[in-house]
């Protein structure tokens, strides 16, 4: 699904309007009857609700809303806040269609009035403003929505939460509502998977209004949202086949007290279509890894506690680095020498990453189409400081186009940003996830995917998708507290079976 900004918006609107075509009020009684849909979906007929409407289509679309409740049987409360001179047409159109509903409560707000007593038990709905927002909130506008935050009752924002830009937020000063819930139009906003704006957005959902199918298409962008819909096709295996048609994966993980990261990235390896994987480990851990992970081959190293030797890489067709090999003198000349003689693309991961941005020339060794995994913290050490996701996006989009890299940028709603700074932000995870070894899980997995024949950007796409869906199925089982990396390699199978399920 593409993600576009306002302004795109705005154009594929109008061009829906004139091509369809149909008129701006109908299309704004189509938002509106997604709204409504919404609620009948989420409240019952004796949830009272409480709405605002601001003074352009925001506005509209809420008091549009107000009228398909009461049609519906709900009981709607609307307070037409009065800000600035003029109301939208289709806002004021609407207000006109209200003429003959004596049961919905309709009030005007403005300035100087004491601010509504709203019973607990109300839904508010907020549509405030939406994206025309062209400056932070403040003064009044700024009061009502200070006011509507300090209420315990659930909040449902329309478009998006009123205040909040829908790309970039870094400037803004003013006043944000907090909603519980944000129900979108056709697309989400960037701001929704940004980590700075989830105190905002809540539970968001963008909902189909008919925009013109060919429009969205022939209006490019940069940013993605990875559905199931949305990801490569999953290669099946022909009958004749065999091992080496899957490549011959070089894990190399773990290190003294740190042997459950190479353990946990090897399963998820194995797991993930690998046709042979070798690890690479100190001697210590010999007869953990042999028998935690019997289907893998192991390359012992010289050294008793980390790994320091020179491989023999010929045999390699990928290869996976990082997790718990630690940072240690030699382990970081190991993985120098690693870096410098192999031309198989590369998996780089955890302190992998952390020993690169020390030593940033290795960064111009990387092979092509290699992908690096960090987090917030670790992509921060390999390049600056930032405040803001959206600036480490941006940051993230100028290195994987000039290093020719892969970027998986961690998190909820991971980015994985292309060589051509196409970012694709995943839909799947959970917070269970936020516990040690869930990266080492993706690393193996994204390992395995690319060892079996898959597309570097493919197989990061893929990758991160199924091991949230994993955690996602595995959390039908277990709780948020309970979850581990392992119940996310266990349940990678029926992953990869509800995406071939649906392809
Ligand atoms: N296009 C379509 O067909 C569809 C659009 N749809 C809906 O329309 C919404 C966009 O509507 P919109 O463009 O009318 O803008 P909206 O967000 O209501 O606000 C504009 C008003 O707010 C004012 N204002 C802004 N900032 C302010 C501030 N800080 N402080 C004070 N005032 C401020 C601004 O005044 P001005 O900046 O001119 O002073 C103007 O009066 C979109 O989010 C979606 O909900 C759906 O129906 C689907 C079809
Ligand atoms: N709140 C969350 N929602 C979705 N996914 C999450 C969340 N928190 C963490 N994850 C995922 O879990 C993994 C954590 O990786 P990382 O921080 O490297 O952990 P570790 O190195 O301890 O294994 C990442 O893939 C991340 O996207
Ligand atoms: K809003």
């Amino acid at each position: 699904m593409k993600i576009f900004k306002s302004p795109q918006i705005r154009e594929i609107d109008k061009t829906t309007i004139e091509q369809e075509p149909v008129l701006s009020i109908n299309l704004m009684e189509r938002a509106a009857w997604q709204l409504h849909k919404f609620i009948e979906e989420k409240f019952s007929k004796d949830k009272p609700i409480t709405i605002f409407a601001g003074p352009g289509n925001n506005g509209g679309d809420a008091v549009a809303l107000a009228r398909l409740l009461t049609d519906n049987n709900y009981n709607a409360n609307l307070w037409l806040l009065k800000i600035g001179k003029d109301r939208s047409a289709d806002c004021q159109a609407n207000i006109k269609r209200l003429e003959g509903y004596s049961n919905i409560q309709t009030h005007e707000l403005s300035d100087n009035d004491k601010f509504p007593e709203i019973p607990a038990n109300h839904l508010i709905v907020e549509g405030i403003f939406g994206s025309g927002l062209t400056r932070p909130a403040e003064g009044w506008p700024a009061e009502v929505i200070e006011f509507i935050n300090t209420l315990p009752n659930p909040v449902m924002s329309i478009d998006i939460p009123s205040g909040l830009f829908s790309e970039d937020n870094r400037q803004n000063n003013g006043a944000i509502i907090k909603a519980d819930y944000t129900v979108s139009f056709e697309f989400p906003k960037l701001a929704f998977v940004l980590s700075e704006n989830e105190l905002y957005v809540g539970e968001w959902q963008a909902l189909s209004i008919g925009l013109l199918p060919k429009t969205i298409n022939d209006t490019s962008t940069k940013y993605y949202y990875t559905t199931e819909n949305d990801l490569p096709l999953l290669k099946n295996r022909t009958k004749f086949a065999h091992k080496g048609h899957f490549g011959h994966a070089l894990l190399v993980a773990g290190s003294f007290g740190k042997t459950g990261a190479a353990v946990l990235a090897a399963k998820a390896c194995i797991r993930s279509g690998s046709g042979l994987l070798s690890i690479h480990i100190p001697q210590f851990s010999y007869s953990i890894m042999q028998s935690c992970v019997p289907e893998a081959m192991l390359v012992i190293d010289e050294t008793e506690q980390i790994y320091c030797q020179k491989d023999h890489l010929e045999p390699f067709t990928v290869v996976g680095a990082g997790p718990g090999i630690g940072q240690k003198k030699s382990m970081r000349e190991a993985l120098h020498t690693l870096i410098t003689n192999t031309d198989a693309p590369m998996v780089l991961d955890a302190d992998a990453l952390n020993i690169i941005s020390q030593n940033h020339e290795l960064m111009d060794l990387l092979p092509k189409g290699s992908i690096l995994t960090p987090h917030p913290k670790e992509f921060d050490r390999l390049t600056k400081k930032h405040e803001f996701h959206y600036e480490r996006i941006e940051t993230a989009r100028e290195m994987a186009e000039k290093q020719k890299l892969i970027v998986v940028l961690k998190g909820a709603n991971t980015a994985v940003i292309d060589v051509n700074g196409d970012v694709h932000f995943n839909s799947t995870g959970n917070p269970a996830m936020a516990k040690g070894g869930s990266g080492d899980v993706l690393t193996g997995i994204i390992l395995g995917l690319l060892s079996s024949g898959y597309d570097p950007i493919d197989a990061a796409r893929l990758g991160v998708f199924v091991h949230g869906r994993a955690a996602d199925l595995a959390l039908q089982k277990e709780s948020e507290e309970s979850l581990i990396a392992t119940d996310i390699i266990n349940h990678l199978g029926l992953a990869y079976k509800s995406i071939r399920e649906l392809q």
